[in-house]
């Protein structure tokens, strides 16, 4: 289906969009487009099925991602810093009327409950530093289940690959912990620099995250706390790298875990385990 169908005019393809209102790429704000309607289709359909769905889209730039999610459905709110960029998204808002809100602003100075009565969905194609600010933020709330129901972010490849790391191997660390210690997450989807316009220096991945159940008794402040003394000495013994950390290396010894091990080996399961023993 002619997915602008769903909307009241038909829209112009994106590349024209961008000529006609001058959106040349801002490197400062970390502006790489995506054009390609087949593949942001196919990004769109990572959460799932998304008709009459609440979702979050960060930085839609000319519009082509808030397209295809609006194909799929979703009642999609945008936040958008650029202002270069609000005409060619009134032209998609007009084109699917009552299907989009569009917030001028900064996303890190937004907060998402504060737009949503209920649950919703996040996709973002994000500079790499904002988007990893973000993410951490959504992941390291005091409310779990979290009101977002599911992350579908693009990353730089490196990037998406310590999120989904699994021990013992050199990109697993604090944010693998973090990403999957009460989440789900995996890599949903490759994207090769060749799809962006401008292309980027590095190839990028789509992370997929829903929030799982957090394990009882352990607070986040705690879990932090360990992996960050952990990992930041990660070539270390955790004998020496947990020291300093008052109470971790007896809470080591009742859990049967062997101090001369390193941060790398632990499981996400064994820093709960630690953070639970620590946790008041
Ligand atoms: C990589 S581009 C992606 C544009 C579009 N979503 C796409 O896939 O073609 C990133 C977009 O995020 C916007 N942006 C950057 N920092 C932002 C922030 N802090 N808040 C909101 N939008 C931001 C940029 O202006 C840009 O439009």
């Amino acid at each position: 289906m002619c997915g602008e169908a769903r909307g009241m005019t038909t829209l112009p393809p994106l590349r024209e969009v961008i000529a006609r209102h001058g959106l040349s790429a801002s490197k400062a704000l970390g502006q790489n487009f995506l054009f390609d309607e087949q593949l942001l289709d196919r990004i769109a359909a990572i959460p799932g099925a998304l008709e009459g769905h609440n979702v979050l889209e960060v930085g839609p730039g000319p519009g082509g991602l808030t397209r295809a999610l609006l194909r799929a459905g979703a009642q999609v709110t945008a936040i958008e810093m650029d202002r270069r960029c609000l005409p060619a998204l009134a032209e998609v808002e007009q084109a699917f009327p009552d299907k989009l809100k569009v917030i001028e602003g900064d996303a890190m100075k937004i907060a998402p409950a504060s737009l949503f009565d209920g649950p919703y969905h996040v996709v973002a194609n994000l500079p790499y530093n904002v988007g990893t600010a973000l993410f951490t933020g959504w992941l390291s709330g005091e409310e779990w289940p979290p009101q977002w129901q599911s992350l579908t972010l693009m990353f730089q490849e490196e990037v998406a690959r310590r999120i989904v790391a699994e021990a013992n191997t050199s990109a697993y660390g604090r944010l693998a912990v973090l990403a999957q210690w009460r989440s789900k997450a995996k890599l949903a989807m490759k994207v090769h620099r060749s799809a962006f316009t401008p292309p980027p220096k590095v190839m990028s991945a789509i992370v997929h995250v829903t929030p799982g159940t957090a394990p009882e008794g352990v607070s986040m402040r705690v879990l932090e706390r360990v992996t960050e003394a952990a990992f930041g000495q990660r070539r270390k013994m955790l004998r020496q790298s947990l020291k300093g950390l008052p109470g971790a290396l007896a809470a080591l010894d009742r859990l049967g875990i062997d101090v001369q091990r390193r941060a790398e080996t632990l499981s996400v399961t064994e820093f709960v385990a630690i953070a639970r023993e620590l946790t008041p």
